[in-house]
């Protein structure tokens, strides 16, 4: 069994049908007791609920969906009328994810791709009816953030005012992409400080509002 199914299986056993709050704290639990899983964590986590809560998007592209924790815990701030879309390459961590968020009681509020960002992206508009997106959690492979936020911006996703997210600036680290948002005058940029998911290392957020 993968740690992913192990995950799963705790929050099946532990959390409540229906429950997102529940789910959420189940997959912590096990983050901090059991096994170490790379979800953005309960401490980031606290960080990411502000931003949405102060964004308030209806729209929304994560890239990187993982095990579905990041989806959760950012549909379950958001009216029934937002529509999120998150993407995910690996189809095992995508199956993972779409029970998990099966369980959580909010599959009919995520639309789960499984392909390469660098794929869907230019789709987006005609294929899922997206106009352009009010924000933006990048959590994927860390050397592709600056491909992808490019493709956003070429493929006119973003528009004046997007909030687009990043994690692992720090751990394992997004250099490039840090010295991307910050430098090149399309963003006004702001690094978050926290810490590592389940860790006390250190590690945070960049939070980038396009300029459009
Ligand atoms: O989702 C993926 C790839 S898997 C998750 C990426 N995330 C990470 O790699 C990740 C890794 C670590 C970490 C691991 C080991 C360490 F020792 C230290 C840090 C921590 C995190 O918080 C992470 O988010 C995807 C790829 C291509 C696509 O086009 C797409 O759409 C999606
Ligand atoms: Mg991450």
């Amino acid at each position: 069994m993968s740690k992913e199914q192990r995950v799963l299986r705790y929050v099946q056993q532990n959390a409540s049908r229906g429950d997102p709050d529940s789910v959420l704290a189940a997959v912590d639990k096990f983050g901090w007791e059991t096994e170490w899983a790379m979800n953005v964590g309960d401490v980031k986590g606290l960080i990411l609920d502000r931003f949405v809560k102060e964004t308030a998007p209806q729209t929304m592209l994560e890239l990187g969906t993982y095990m579905g924790y990041s989806a959760i815990r950012v549909v379950r701030l958001l009216p029934e009328t937002a529509k999120f879309l998150t993407v995910e390459f690996n189809p095992e961590n995508a199956a993972i994810a779409n029970e998990m968020i099966a369980f959580a009681g909010l599959q009919n509020r995520i639309i789960q791709i499984t392909s390469d960002s660098a794929d869907v992206i230019p789709q987006l508009k005609k294929k899922y009816d997206v106009d352009t997106f009010d924000m933006v959690f990048i959590d994927h492979w860390k050397d592709v953030y600056v491909r992808d936020i490019k493709l956003l911006e070429t493929n006119n996703l973003l528009r004046k005012g997007t909030v687009v997210v990043a994690d692992n600036i720090i751990n394992p680290g997004a250099p490039e992409y840090a010295d991307y948002v910050r430098t090149c005058g399309k963003y006004d940029s702001t690094f978050h400080e926290s810490n590592f998911e389940y860790s006390d290392d250190i590690d945070g957020l960049e939070k980038s509002v396009y300029r459009g």
